[in-house]
């Protein structure tokens, strides 16, 4: 991959509506190429809203988008090749093996023969060749966010879009996504991703954005966010603990 000063994702007074409430609401945003970058944020920050407009599932009401360069409206097709997505909720073809998945995802997209050899790597390096003749309906969510990330990364993109991929996996699927989405950063990809794994997104994003009610609270390097102490941390002080109250029939 050639390296580029253009930012992988640009978002500028990126809104969208549902009826009267402001899911996101004029969000600003650049995230540097070659860069892990998380956007964090409690439940309904609108994470997934920020994601679907990005990956071009979701018309944003007004801003506008931009991957390693395109802008997603306008030059909508060059955008979409610079892009890898797992969005929570996607469907896949449940009667397929992940093999057929990815022969499926090769030919849709118009991929040359090299596929096969990153398909074979990819079903490798996430263990699911181990499966080789379990269908998609039958695998564990484990299994489920690794093809998906295989289907994400098999043409190749510059930029990956990934809603959650943490949520709900056990720690051996866990670290196989994190290796091989470190050796994608190392390679000049760029990761964005939305979680609330806050030891993880310390431990593996660069840079981070923090949004609450669809607005970003604050955003920089892992190291200024969390300012001394950890993620969590500023994520609480920010967001604001849960009150707590003592209910006396659990005593
Ligand atoms: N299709 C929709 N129709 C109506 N409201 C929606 C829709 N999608 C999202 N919302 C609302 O927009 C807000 C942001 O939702 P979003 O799913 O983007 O949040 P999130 O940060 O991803 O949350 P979570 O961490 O729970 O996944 C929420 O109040 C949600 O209820």
């Amino acid at each position: 991959m050639t390296a580029t000063t253009t930012p992988a994702v640009e978002l500028s007074g990126l809104t969208k509506r549902f009826g009267e409430h402001i899911a996101v609401d004029s969000i600003d945003l650049s995230v540097p190429p070659g860069t892990f970058y998380g956007i964090l944020g409690p439940n309904g920050a609108g994470k997934s809203t920020t994601l679907a407009m990005i990956a071009g599932l979701l018309a944003p009401d007004s801003g506008d988008v931009r991957v390693a360069g395109f802008d997603t409206t306008r030059q909508r097709e060059d955008a979409l090749g610079a892009l890898g997505i797992m969005m929570e909720g996607l469907s896949l073809p449940e009667r397929l093996t992940g093999a057929e998945l990815l022969e499926y995802t090769a030919r849709l997209r118009g991929l040359d023969r090299g596929w096969r050899l990153r398909a074979t790597d990819l079903l490798e390096v996430l263990e699911l060749d181990r499966a080789p003749s379990t269908l998609i309906v039958d695998y564990s969510t484990g299994m489920r966010k690794k093809i998906g990330l295989a289907v994400a990364l098999l043409h190749r993109p510059r930029v990956l879009v990934l809603d959650e991929p943490f949520e709900a996996i056990d720690p051996v699927s866990a670290r196989a996504i994190e290796g091989l989405l470190r050796q994608y950063v190392d390679g000049g990809g760029t990761v964005l991703l939305s979680s609330h794994v806050m030891d993880v997104v310390q431990r593996i994003c660069e840079r981070v954005a923090l949004i609450k009610d669809g607005r970003v609270l604050t955003e920089g390097t892992v190291e200024e966010v969390s300012a001394g102490g950890t993620l969590n941390e500023t994520f609480l002080q920010l967001v604001g603990a849960a009150p707590q109250r003592e209910i006396g029939w659990l005593a």
